[in-house]
């Protein structure tokens, strides 16, 4: 035993070693010493916990979750909380994000509880989710937690807070052509993410429903227009899309095995207010009032390349009537119960539009010609076009998309210049 150290001497060396002691006096002699030794000890000991808790930076990712994290845990309780007992209960992930935090502020106006949850991502501009939070969230009285899709335990600590009775799953890796650049990114939020939010989800009780967003991209390669759910999704032309279809395999795995009720949204092209710097309509804004060059990709032949554009609040209207269509899910603590609704339905505008056509929208509403340049789609995952059947989200959910895009753009523009106004955008 080291004279200086009795306590540290009877530390095991190697975990799961004690040293014995060596006699009867001896323990004993170690026993006076240890009392005296144990207020100092313990008060150092304190110390140590409150400098720990009290001066330690807060993770960037996740909120503290320890002594300092009863005001966050209180926030998210009183965000949790419907108008009315028989009112949904939301976590909304990527809630930070252009759909997310739309279907958040809608929710909660209409009375939902609502706790939203984002890894603030920088994806792009961090400032535009951020503002998101400050000026939508905030104001509507949404609590967003910061954390990740992957955190298994900051997941079921929310689940331990509150008693969900649905999740918006709209936290991904978004972007068709990103998934060039970082494909692991694609697999990290959109598989894997997915995958750690339904094991929580599964053995929760009770289990919450899933509404999520797949994508209009798993129609890929597929020529048969308009697309249909029953159409084939087996030919991904980018790992975004492959990704997405992924998510959609997986979620009819957790309804088979755990009675999971799951509904998969397919969004088409979904722009409007807000929304997301990383898309065409958005950046051709951006670039056209910089009097920069934009790129309009065409098809091989000089075929036209067009989307079924979608505006924010018709997608928002398709999320929350999916929340309020769907049964509950029959499973508890990871058992299933009885079969469990699974669907997939389409969410688009039904009539597409060639880029063509939004850059002339666009030139109209901003008062700027744009220096355009055609060039030949490049092999980046894109799609000649897209068109949504929407018959099944009309009879599931009683969808029905009003505005086209020329009053979308014009709102969107609204936005843009007002948001932007002085103000440079970094993306
Ligand atoms: O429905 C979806 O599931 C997806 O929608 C969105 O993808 P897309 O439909 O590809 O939108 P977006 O990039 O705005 O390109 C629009 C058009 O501009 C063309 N395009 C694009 C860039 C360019 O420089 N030139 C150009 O012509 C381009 O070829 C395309 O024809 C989401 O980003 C995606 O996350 C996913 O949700």
């Amino acid at each position: 035993m080291s004279p200086l150290n009795p306590i540290l001497d009877n530390i095991p060396t190697t975990p799961g070693k004690f040293k014995p002691e060596k006699s009867p006096l001896h323990f004993l002699h170690h026993r006076l010493r240890l009392h005296t030794t144990l207020p100092k000890l313990t008060l150092v000991f304190l110390a140590f916990i409150f400098l720990f808790f009290f001066l330690s930076p807060p993770s960037p990712t996740a909120p503290r979750r320890t002594l300092r994290s009863t005001s966050w845990e209180n926030h998210v309780k009183s965000s949790a909380k419907p108008r009315s007992r028989a009112a949904p209960i939301v976590l909304v992930t990527g809630a930070a994000g252009f759909v997310g935090s739309h279907a958040a502020v809608a929710l909660k106006r209409r009375g939902n509880g609502v706790v939203g949850l984002d890894n603030f991502n920088p994806y792009y501009d961090v400032s535009l989710k951020k503002a998101r939070k400050l000026q939508l969230l905030d104001r509507a009285g949404v609590f967003i937690v910061e954390g990740d899709i992957n955190d298994a335990v900051l997941l079921r600590k929310l689940f331990s807070l509150v008693r969900f009775s649905h999740v918006l799953h709209l936290a991904a890796q978004a972007g068709v052509r990103y998934a060039m650049v970082n494909p692991s990114s694609y697999v990290e939020s959109n598989v894997d993410g997915f995958v750690n939010l339904l094991e929580v989800a599964k053995s929760v009780n009770p289990q919450p429903v899933i509404v999520w967003a797949s994508s209009s991209s798993v129609y890929g390669l597929n020529s048969k227009v308009p697309f249909s759910e029953k159409d084939r999704t087996d030919q991904p032309a980018s790992l975004y899309a492959a990704t997405k279809k992924a998510g959609e395999e997986i979620a009819h795995s957790y309804n088979h095995i755990y009675g999971l009720s799951i509904t998969g949204l397919r969004f088409f092209t979904v722009y409007g207010p807000w929304g997301r710097p990383d898309m065409a309509y958005f950046f051709f804004t951006r670039d056209i009032l910089k009097r920069r060059p934009i790129s309009i990709y065409e098809g091989a032949g000089h075929v036209t390349v067009a989307r079924d554009f979608t505006y924010i609040d018709d997608v928002v209207k398709g999320c929350l009537a999916a929340i309020d269509t769907a049964k509950k899910s029959t499973g508890s603590g990871g058992k299933k119960k009885g079969e469990a609704q699974f669907r997939i339905i389409n969410l688009g505008n039904t009539s597409p539009v060639s880029v063509n056509k939004l850059v002339s929208i666009l030139e109209k509403l901003l008062k700027v010609k744009a220096k355009k340049k055609v060039v030949l789609m490049p092999r980046n995952g894109d799609v000649p076009f897209t068109h949504a059947n929407v018959t099944l989200a009309r009879k599931e959910l009683g969808y029905r998309p009003t505005t086209d895009l020329e009053t979308g753009l014009g709102k969107f523009v609204k936005w843009y210049l007002e948001f932007y106004g002085g103000k440079k955008s970094s993306w």
